[in-house]
């Protein structure tokens, strides 16, 4: 009795289950609901841009990008919102609303029979079509976006101040979340998902720990900035005594905990300038390595790129949490939050060493264009004999009957004469196409020469090659097809199959893994436990722009700066990423962590607010003591 007691707890509206809020649970469901959405909707976007609007590959990518841009830009409107006027709860309800109306116009835009007058199975009116993807896609990334920092700081927020341990594993499973729902969402459809993550959220809402907005704090926070550096340049002259640091400028005017609030907030913000830079190689996952898998051979291209991370996620945070960090500190060493961070940054870097090696390897076995100058001639002999092929002014090839060359011929020349040894000798002047790759067939001679084709009348032949990944070829089909059942057909491979495996990538994406486990989730964790109470999802949002400035990165230079050589490509983000991982290494060295709730305490104790403290102090002690006695009664349940 006194063991059930001691594990389902109701105190002061919070309901406890081993020593965890239930109310944790409707949120990382919700959580989990809502990316199952996301990346449902996210995983076929390019196709849909590719095949329904018909548009092109680098269009497609491109509006791609700005989307997943767009959806992490938009935290910080939605952390403005939850902070400064409707509170959390009420951000999340509303912003899932526009998110759920985003993906019906969504769905709505995909239907072509709308616009398909002529029922020939493309749409009529394209422009329909597009104005309502992008009105779909603008709600979804204000949606998605919106609620995101609120959701991860609103769940945090259900936990108690000496709560910590549980609230770093509330974010290890919350991550588990994201990664479950989104691997799900490859497996199967989204449709109803937007629906239930509202759902499974309201169904909550006589559990949740909800904090009021304290009014319009992002006009205020901008306000007191503003003022300290007008303020500043005001007394820039040496007469005026220097000031600790320089939002102490705002003194005259604003509050203190203001001031000490916002010192917390522009102290991580600034921590996170060199952040971008890991997101600009993590989303490279999605571009550049999908078209690295797509030079390679073995057929689980969609597979490895949509569920290897997840699953991956799914097997390393359990891993990382219950075994390396404790083993770690076991061994005395402190892998402090944002050691973890650089070290994460450092296991990127490795991937795309890792996917620059592999590229070496492919380039091996990828065949030899022509430059712009240049242009290449391959030459198939269908004739009945060897045929001796001079190509001027110095080529001489020797192909035997239904055989060609063994590679294609460079010239660094658009003009040839072929010469072939025929009696009587035939000659022949062409032209090549520059930067071009060209097969010249010499025909059957005349004598042997007849139309065919594989199926004639009553006459037919079967017959099936597999063909390789990246390969291209070139059959010859003999006038005695039908009479030896299609044996007599020749193949001609133009170019080789790929054959360097996908199972290569997999060092890559395992490294990229590992680092974003002890990157992300570290830095969730960590954007939570050094904001202040009231800007908790501000930070969360500033987080999460990191990402965003990621994506653009990715676009400004991945399509700009080309490299010649892809692999150099990957080695000059991969040394990038280890030179921004030691600037972000000296800065996180002179950073001090904080505990947010023992500054404000302090400021407000400065101010004189001590009595409602102290009650709130002792009634947590209290509440302290009886979560301690709730673990005891669970770990005594175990034993
Ligand atoms: C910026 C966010 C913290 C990113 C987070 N993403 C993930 O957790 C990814 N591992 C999910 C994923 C799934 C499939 C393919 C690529 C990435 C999020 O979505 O919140």
């Amino acid at each position: 009795k006194v063991q059930h007691s001691s594990a389902i707890k109701k105190k002061k509206g919070r309901r406890y289950c081993c020593g965890y809020p239930i109310s944790i649970f409707f949120i990382v469901v919700n959580e989990f609901c809502e990316r199952f959405s996301y990346y449902g909707m996210r995983a076929v976007l390019v196709l849909y841009f590719r095949y329904f609007l018909l548009w092109d590959d680098d269009l497609a990518t491109s509006i791609y990008h700005a989307f997943v841009a767009l959806c992490y830009l938009t935290p910080i409107l939605g952390a403005i919102i939850a902070d400064s006027w409707l509170g959390k709860f009420k951000t999340i309800i509303y912003l899932s609303i526009v998110y759920a109306i985003g993906q019906v116009t969504m769905a709505i835009s995909t239907i072509h029979d709308i616009t398909d007058a002529n029922r020939d199975g493309t749409p009529d009116n394209f422009t329909f079509h597009i104005a309502l993807s992008m009105l779909g896609l603008i709600l979804i990334a204000l949606g998605t976006g919106g609620i995101k920092p609120c959701v991860a700081a609103f769940g945090g927020d259900q936990f108690q101040e000496h709560q910590s341990r549980q609230l770093n594993t509330f974010f290890s499973v919350f991550y588990l979340c994201i990664n479950a729902g989104s691997l799900l969402s490859t497996l199967i459809t989204p449709l109803k998902s937007v629906a239930s993550t509202l759902m499974v959220f309201i169904a909550g809402s006589g559990m949740y720990v909800k904090t009021d907005p304290e009014g319009n704090i992002m006009w205020s926070v901008c306000k007191c900035i503003g003022f300290a550096i007008k303020n500043r340049f005001r007394h820039r002259s040496s007469s005026y005594p220097k000031r600790e640091h320089w939002m102490d400028w705002a003194n005259e005017k604003y509050d203190k905990l203001l001031i000490a609030q916002i010192k917390m907030v522009l102290k991580v913000l600034f921590l996170y300038i060199p952040l971008p830079m890991f997101w600009t190689l993590f989303d490279q996952k999605g571009s550049r390595w999908t078209l690295q898998a797509t030079t390679m051979s073995g057929d689980f291209v969609s597979i490895l790129i949509s569920t290897v991370n997840p699953i991956l996620i799914l097997t390393l945070v359990p891993i990382m949490d219950r075994l390396i960090f404790p083993l770690i500190q076991k061994c005395g060493l402190n892998f402090s939050p944002l050691k973890r961070m650089t070290v994460g940054m450092l296991f990127a870097a490795m991937a795309f060493v890792s996917a620059a090696l592999v590229q070496i390897e492919i380039d091996k076995t990828l065949p030899n264009f022509p430059s712009s100058s240049e242009s290449q001639l391959k030459v198939v002999n269908t004739y009945s004999t060897t045929l001796n092929v001079t190509i001027s002014p110095n080529e001489h090839l020797l192909i035997e009957s239904f055989g060609s060359s063994a590679d294609y011929v460079t010239f660094d020349h658009q003009d040839i004469t072929v010469s072939l040894n025929t009696n009587p000798v035939i000659t022949k002047a062409f032209s090549l196409i520059k930067g071009g790759r060209q097969t010249l067939i010499i025909p059957s001679d005349p004598t042997v020469m007849r139309d065919f084709v594989l199926r004639h009348g009553e006459q037919w032949c079967e017959f099936s090659r597999k063909f390789g990944f990246g390969a291209s070829y070139t059959f010859l089909i003999p006038s005695t097809v039908f009479s030896d059942d299609c044996e007599s057909i020749t193949e001609v491979e133009d170019m080789k199959p790929n054959s360097v495996h996908m199972a290569l990538q997999i060092p890559q994406y395992f490294l990229i893994t590992t680092g974003e486990v002890m990157f992300s989730v570290t830095g969730l964790q960590f954007s939570y436990s050094q904001a202040p109470k009231n800007m908790k999802s501000v930070l969360q949002a500033g987080w999460l722009c990191t990402n965003a400035v990621g994506n653009i990165i990715v676009l400004i230079v991945a399509e700009l700066g080309k490299l010649p050589k892809q692999w150099a490509e990957y080695l000059l983000f991969a040394s990038l990423l280890v030179a921004v991982s030691i600037i972000f290494s000296i800065m996180a060295y002179f950073y001090t962590y904080i505990d947010p709730a023992e500054i404000e305490a302090q400021v407000r104790k400065e101010q004189g607010l001590e009595p409602e403290e102290m009650e709130k102090e002792t009634l947590e002690m209290e509440e302290k003591d009886e979560d301690q006695k709730n673990e005891q009664g669970v770990k005594q349940t175990k034993i």
